[in-house]
């Protein structure tokens, strides 16, 4: 069974990821079929929009603790971070379903969708700093931007859960949706956008989008960051505390 999972349907490309002996925490080779998806999915003239969901019962705990240790030289090849810059150069719509932990890259990749539906069981997480590490995906500006400095310093430095309903008074995600229906309803919210003029919709969403320069920027800074902390004795010993957990 392939971990990541790629169905198209009504003008909609369905991308499921689906690790779940490893609460589909994200390998190289997941980040790299991600963005193949997402590239092919862009030039496909019948696809419209995306849709990003989990297993039920687990969206993504994030990057691969272990692929931390083996791979601590980064770069904007290096596939996770290729996936987050080619997420933010996207210009067709996505939507995402999330279900259990959303850790890490699993809650910043949200905030390049543009809709978000997340059930009660979901529990969002940005952990980098309990990692010893910094954020990615442009989270240091966008966070803050969405839930205002005080709120996104609670969320980044002190790196605890929160639930779907603080998601929602957030603005991270739209709405919360009962488990049984969750999938139903982000496949028909993303076929209503794969129905709209597509030019229309992208240029809009091209619009809203003005401070994209800006946030690659930031993504390259987080990035430099990153991949020094990486490296550190005391990340290093975060991963390995986890990892014999
Ligand atoms: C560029 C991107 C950066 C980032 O994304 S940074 C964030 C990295 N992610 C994390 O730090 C999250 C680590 N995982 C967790 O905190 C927990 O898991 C969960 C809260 C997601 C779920 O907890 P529970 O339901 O108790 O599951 P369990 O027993 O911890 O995990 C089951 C198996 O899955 C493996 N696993 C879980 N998450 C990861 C991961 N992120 N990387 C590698 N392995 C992971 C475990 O080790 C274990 O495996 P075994 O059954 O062989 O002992």
């Amino acid at each position: 069974m392939s971990t990541i999972q790629v169905k198209d349907e009504q003008g909609v490309r369905i991308i499921t990821i689906n690790r779940p002996e490893k609460r589909n925490a994200l390998s190289l080779e997941m980040y790299t079929n991600l963005t193949e998806y997402l590239i092919q999915g862009e030039s496909d003239n019948a696809i419209y929009c995306f849709l990003i969901k989990g297993q039920q019962d687990c969206f993504t705990s994030g990057n691969d603790v272990a692929d931390f240790l083996k791979n601590s030289n980064l770069d904007s090849k290096h596939p996770a971070f290729n996936f987050l810059f080619h997420l933010l150069d996207l210009k067709k719509p996505i939507v995402a379903a999330v279900t259990g932990a959303a850790v890490g890259i699993g809650t910043t990749l949200l905030l390049h969708c543009d809709l978000v539906y997340a059930d009660n069981t979901a529990k969002f997480q940005l952990p980098f700093v309990n990692l010893a590490l910094v954020p990615e995906a442009g989270a240091s500006l966008l966070l803050p931007q969405l839930v205002g400095p005080q709120k996104a310093a609670e969320l980044l430095l002190l790196g605890e859960s929160f639930d779907a309903q603080t998601a929602k008074t957030l603005n991270i995600i739209n709405d919360v949706i009962p488990s049984e229906t969750i999938f139903d309803f982000a496949l028909a919210q993303a076929v209503k956008l794969a129905k709209q003029p597509p030019l229309a919709l992208q240029a809009s969403r091209a619009l809203m989008r003005s401070n994209k320069e800006l946030v690659r920027q930031q993504m390259k800074d987080e990035l430099a960051q990153f991949s020094i902390r990486l490296k550190s004795d005391e990340a290093r010993t975060r991963f390995e505390a986890f990892l014999k957990k």
